[in-house]
């Protein structure tokens, strides 16, 4: 089974955790890649002026892992942009991931979750999973390692 982790990341956090899962099931014996969408101004908060930079494919992978940073208590405008023009994801399972700064998830972060998942799906994919991680929370760790092992969990179940 091949494995997509797709992300954006301004800063590295959405990054450090993307490195994570893919050390995971890298080391559970699955081919995985990790891929970042980039657009040229990142800074340009309305994603129908967005213009991508770098755009991952998907067709090559069966299972896709997306991540993004919270901004504005949504989804990143990059990563809305991305979904917005990526091709089906009919027939593929997906895993989605946040990360946020504020410490809990009600305070943006399950918003825009719920948008990444909605782009999935209507993309067609069946979305099977779904986290955050809360930065400036102390429990952060916890957080990130929760995510790393359902993704480890969920992709178990089609190996
Ligand atoms: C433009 C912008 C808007 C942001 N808005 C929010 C927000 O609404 N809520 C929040 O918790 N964090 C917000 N953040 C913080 C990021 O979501 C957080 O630091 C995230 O982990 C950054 O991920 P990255 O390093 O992968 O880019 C914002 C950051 C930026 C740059």
């Amino acid at each position: 089974m091949k494995i997509g982790i797709i992300i954006h990341s301004q800063t590295g956090n959405t990054l450090s955790v993307a490195n994570q899962i893919k050390e995971r099931l890298s080391a559970a014996g699955y081919s995985v890649e990790l891929e970042q969408v980039t657009a040229v101004d990142e800074k340009q908060p309305d994603p129908s002026k967005i213009k991508l930079k770098t755009v991952p494919e998907t067709a090559g992978y069966d299972y896709l892992i997306f991540g993004a940073p919270v901004h504005g208590a949504s989804l990143s405008p990059v990563m809305k942009a991305y979904l917005f023009q990526v091709q089906s994801l009919k027939g593929k399972k997906a895993i989605c991931f946040m990360t946020e700064f504020f410490p809990y998830p009600w305070m943006g972060g399950n918003r825009a979750v719920g948008q990444m998942k909605a782009a999935c799906s209507s993309k067609g994919a069946c979305v099977v999973s779904a986290g955050i991680v809360n930065w400036s929370n102390r429990k952060r760790a916890g957080m990130i390692q929760a995510i790393v092992e359902k993704a480890a969990e969920e992709t178990g179940r089609d190996a």
